[in-house]
This record gives structure tokens, C-alpha cells and sequence, in this order.
């Protein structure tokens, strides 16, 4: 048999980053790829940028997300960064070579969007910046890395995740890295089966999917999809003002999460005999079908505070009726660095005010 002593080299050596590698990532991987497959279920948008050879991987992922990898599911959002030139050399030659990536990610990522950065020294400027821009916006950071991880490590914040290659090889890091591209992708693959979304309606989740009574598995589902917004109300019978608010409320974050009532703490609040009109299984049924809404659940207690402490949204909203200070699990939230708001109502609608309008005009 003939052996190429170069080609055996560089054979051995890449075999044994994938074995130290097997060691060290499993447990960030794991993480990564929940988190990469709750994004694109939530509709987010995957972004990949890194120089030379990095640049290739962050290319080859995205075609591997909006194409397929290995089996047929529906496509899905990435694009890479480092492929249109007009856009490389304008901002590279009006501002700075610095800034390619980054200006990119503000034309066009979002919250809850991933940032997959790719350096082998963690030191590259140009995704050092892209990584700043995208966790301004909200975004979370997918680093792959090695060696010491450079600067990147040293930015990366809790909500994001680092794969970093035990080497100090730039080929093999690299080498490394396209097979976390491909793990990555099959997990991708496996989540976003035809089953999972029938071809009649390829773009959205069937609507019941959304309603999750049991609180575990909702703190499940939403607890990576951060920023995560979260609010509350009975919305009895379903009007414009609702769907207008729940529309705001949503822009806020990645997530939404809506609590309603139960019917036993509707009768509680005192609202009338006969209220709620709508049961919650109805209730639910229908603000689930808003694109608004990401998630809906139902809560028993007077307040919703127990599921606010559980799921720790990093935005609190209520309609314009609730001052901020009166709206309930606002320090809670505030105490963590969450927001609260309350959104003005843009069209003056109220639930009483149609049930009277409706009883005054029975023969
Ligand atoms: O492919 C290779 C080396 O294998 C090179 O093109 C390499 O990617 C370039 O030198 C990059 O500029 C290195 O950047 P980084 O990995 O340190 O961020
Ligand atoms: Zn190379």
C-alpha cells in the first residue's frame, strides 16, 4: 500500500482535534443546536460572517439552511455575509474593512435572530464587530472559535454560546468547524420534518400547537427565545384594540406569551354573571390563531406573578389602562434588567363596552 507521509499528517492531526473536540463540546453543542432549531421555529433568521476560509463555512451554512442538508424539510432564513460584493466594497471603501459584517447585521437582523460567527483566533475585527452590532439588536451569537477564543470569547454574554476547538491550528480548527456545521444542520433536519409541517402550509405551525396549559413545558418552548415579551388580560371577546396592542406587544421581543385568565378568575375579578361569555378553551383557541401570538396559556391564580417569577420575560407589556407601576411582576422583572411598558391604545375599544352595545340592540 503507498502512503503519503503529508496527507497521513494532516489526517492524524485532524482525527485527533475531532476526538479532543467529541470531549469538550458536547455539552455547548447540545445547547447550540436546541437553540439554533428554537430560533427558526420562531421564525428568527440566521446570520453567518468570518474571512477566508470562515467565510466558505459561514457560506456553506446557510446554503445548507435554506437549501437542505440531508432530508426534505421546509427552507429556512440564513444568509451569509460575506457574498455580495457590491455590498462587501462599499462598505469596506466608504467606512472600513472593520465594518462589512457588522453594517449587514444592522440592515437586517432582528431580536431572537442568530449571529453564527465564525474566527479560528477569536480575533478577527471585522466579526469582533459584527458581534457587538448583532447583541445590540437583540440577537444571540453562535460563536465558532478556537485556540484561546480571542476577543470574541471574552464579549460573548450569557444568552449566547461559544464552540471552541481545542487546537491551535487554523486548518484543523477549521476542519473541525464544517463538521459542527453538519451536526448542527442534521439536528436541523430532524426538527423541521415533513411531518412537522405539512405541505399545505409550509410557513406556519398548526395553531393548537401554540396552546400550552402545562407551564413546564411552556418555560420549555419559550425559555431560549429571548428577548422573551410577556402579558396577561381576559380578552373575553376578541376586538381591534386586542389585536392592534398584541401586535406592538410582540415587536417588543422574539417571543410572545400571552396568560389569560382562567374562567374561575374572570368570575373572581367581578366583571358580571355572565363573563366570561367566551370559555377559555375558546379564548385561547383564537388569540393562538394571531401571528402575533407565539405561545398561549391559561392562569388560575388572581394574578399571573407565579408564571411571570417561572418564565423571568425580559419584557413585561399591558394595554394603557395599566400604569407601569401598577402593572403586576413589574419589579421583578426591572430587578433583572427587563423592561416594562404600557402600550397606549391606539383604537378605543373596550369588551363591556360591545357586550352592552350588543344587549341594547335585542328586539
Ligand atoms: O483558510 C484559511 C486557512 O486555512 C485562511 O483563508 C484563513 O481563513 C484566513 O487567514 C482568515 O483571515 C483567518 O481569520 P480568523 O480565522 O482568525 O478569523
Ligand atoms: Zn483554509
Amino acid at each position: 500500500m503507498i502512503r503519503n507521509n503529508a496527507l497521513d499528517a494532516a489526517l492524524r492531526a485532524s482525527i485527533h482535534s475531532k476526538e479532543r473536540s467529541a470531549e469538550m463540546l458536547a455539552a455547548p453543542f447540545a445547547s447550540a443546536s436546541t437553540r439554533l432549531v428554537a430560533t427558526l421555529r420562531a421564525g428568527g433568521q440566521v446570520l453567518s460572517c468570518g474571512n477566508g476560509g470562515s467565510s466558505g463555512d459561514a457560506q456553506h451554512l446557510a446554503s445548507e439552511l435554506v437549501n437542505r442538508f440531508e432530508s426534505n424539510r421546509m427552507a429556512l432564513p440564513a444568509i451569509a455575509l460575506s457574498t455580495d460584493s457590491s455590498v462587501l466594497t462599499a462598505i469596506a471603501n466608504d467606512a472600513s474593512y472593520a465594518r462589512v459584517f457588522a453594517r449587514q447585521v444592522e440592515a437586517l437582523g432582528k431580536p431572537g435572530d442568530c449571529l453564527v460567527a465564525f474566527s479560528t483566533s477569536g480575533n478577527s475585527e471585522n466579526v469582533v464587530e459584527a458581534i457587538r452590532s448583532a447583541q445590540v439588536r437583540g440577537m444571540w451569537i453562535l460563536a465558532m472559535t478556537g485556540r484561546d477564543g480571542g476577543q470574541i470569547s471574552g464579549l460573548l454574554g450569557s444568552a449566547d454560546i461559544e464552540l471552541r476547538i481545542p487546537d491551535s491550528s487554523t486548518a484543523r480548527i477549521q476542519e473541525v468547524h464544517l463538521v459542527l456545521i453538519h451536526a448542527l444542520c442534521a439536528e436541523v433536519d430532524a426538527a423541521f420534518t415533513e411531518t412537522d409541517f405539512p405541505a399545505t402550509d409550509q410557513t406556519t405551525p398548526s395553531f393548537s400547537s401554540k396552546i400550552l396549559r402545562d407551564w413546564d413545558t411552556l418555560q420549555q418552548a419559550c425559555g431560549y427565545r429571548r428577548p422573551l415579551v410577556f402579558t396577561n388580560g381576559v380578552f373575553d371577546v376578541l376586538h381591534r384594540g386586542h389585536v392592534q396592542y398584541l401586535a406592538e406587544a410582540r415587536a417588543e421581543g422574539a417571543c410572545l406569551v400571552l396568560a389569560v385568565n382562567s374562567d374561575a378568575s374572570v368570575r373572581r375579578l367581578g366583571k358580571g354573571a355572565d363573563r366570561p361569555i367566551n370559555p377559555e378553551d375558546d379564548r385561547m383557541a383564537v388569540l393562538a390563531a394571531l401571528q402575533s401570538v407565539d405561545f398561549v396559556t391559561v392562569f388560575d391564580e388572581d394574578t399571573p406573578l407565579p408564571l411571570i417569577q417561572k418564565l423571568q420575560p425580559d419584557v413585561l407589556i399591558k394595554g394603557g389602562d395599566w400604569p407601569v407601576e401598577r402593572i403586576v411582576g413589574a419589579s421583578a422583572v426591572q430587578a433583572r434588567g427587563g423592561r416594562v411598558l404600557s402600550i397606549p391604545f391606539r383604537h378605543q375599544r373596550s369588551t363591556s363596552a360591545l357586550l352592552e352595545k350588543i344587549r341594547g340592540s335585542r328586539p
